[in-house]
């Protein structure tokens, strides 16, 4: 069995979210099961970037993993496009039998048993400006399947629909902890190796979204820019 595999790179920082500023060595899996309008890996996502995949079994993505830390453990962070809809319960295996930890950042659209072998399980569900609609029944599966993996919930806002669902989303799971962050728009090619952002727009929404929160008297979540992005843009492999 071979792994579709866009890109592997690091090290690096973890960007979003419970693990932010965190060293860590992204794997992104090929494929998607979703197409949210302002997905910003288009190229994990896309069939016409499909050749860009590279066929790897869990031992040859894990070589690759090794070499760029040095040998030395650290987390690794599974992304996509999809992870969850290939099976990296090997890679897992391999890699915590040598001490490193794993998170994976999935929608939360297909539960896999494997979850609860994470470290750290991220489901993002997708809000209204994606174009996406939430099926809550698969969404609390990856919960439960999370088992005694730590499970956190991150929520992409654009603007007030996406706030106001996110409000009720994070209801159906007051125990999750909560991380909120302003979504970027990448101007068209979105795909380019060096696309740029709206930084503008990324830091307004920012300041929107904190005093909107706050006005709002709600204290839950924790609110933070993608870090990656306001060093890098939309960098690829970074
Ligand atoms: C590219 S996705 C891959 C993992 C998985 N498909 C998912 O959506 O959770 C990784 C994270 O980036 C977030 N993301 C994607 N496009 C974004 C954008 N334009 N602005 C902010 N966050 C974005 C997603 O919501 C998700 O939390
Ligand atoms: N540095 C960095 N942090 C990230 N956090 C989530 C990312 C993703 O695209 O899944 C990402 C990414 O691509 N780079
Ligand atoms: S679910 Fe994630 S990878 Fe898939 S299209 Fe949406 S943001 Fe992009
Ligand atoms: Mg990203």
């Amino acid at each position: 069995m071979t792994l579709r595999i866009a890109e592997i790179f690091g090290p690096t920082i973890q960007g979003e979210g419970a693990l932010i500023g965190a060293p860590t060595v992204f794997v992104r899996a090929g494929g998607c099961d979703y197409r949210c309008a302002w997905c910003d890996s288009l190229h994990a996502v896309e069939s016409r970037f499909r050749n860009e995949w590279a066929p790897m079994t869990a031992a040859e993505v894990w070589a690759r993993v090794t070499a760029l830390s040095g040998g030395r453990p650290l987390t690794v962070s599974l992304s996509g496009g999809n992870p969850a809809i290939q099976d990296f319960a090997p890679l897992i295996a391999m890699g915590k039998a040598e001490g490193y930890r794993f998170a994976l950042e999935t929608q939360g659209s297909v539960a896999q048993d494997w979850f609860a072998a994470l470290d750290m399980l991220i489901l993002s569900p997708k809000p209204p400006s994606s174009g996406e609609v939430v099926d809550w029944v698969r969404f609390d599966a990856c919960v439960t399947a999370a088992d005694t993996a730590a499970a956190v919930m991150k929520i992409v806002i654009f603007d007030e629909a996406d706030y106001l669902w996110a409000r009720e989303a994070a209801e159906r799971h007051p125990d999750l902890p909560l991380y909120l962050q302003p979504g970027n728009h990448t101007p068209p090619p979105p795909e380019e190796e060096d696309a740029t952002i709206d930084m503008d727009g990324v830091l307004a929404r920012m300041e929107w979204l904190v005093e909107r929160t706050l006005a709002d008297g709600w204290f839950r979540p924790r609110i933070l820019p993608q870090l990656h992005v306001l060093i890098w843009g939309n960098k690829r492999g970074v």
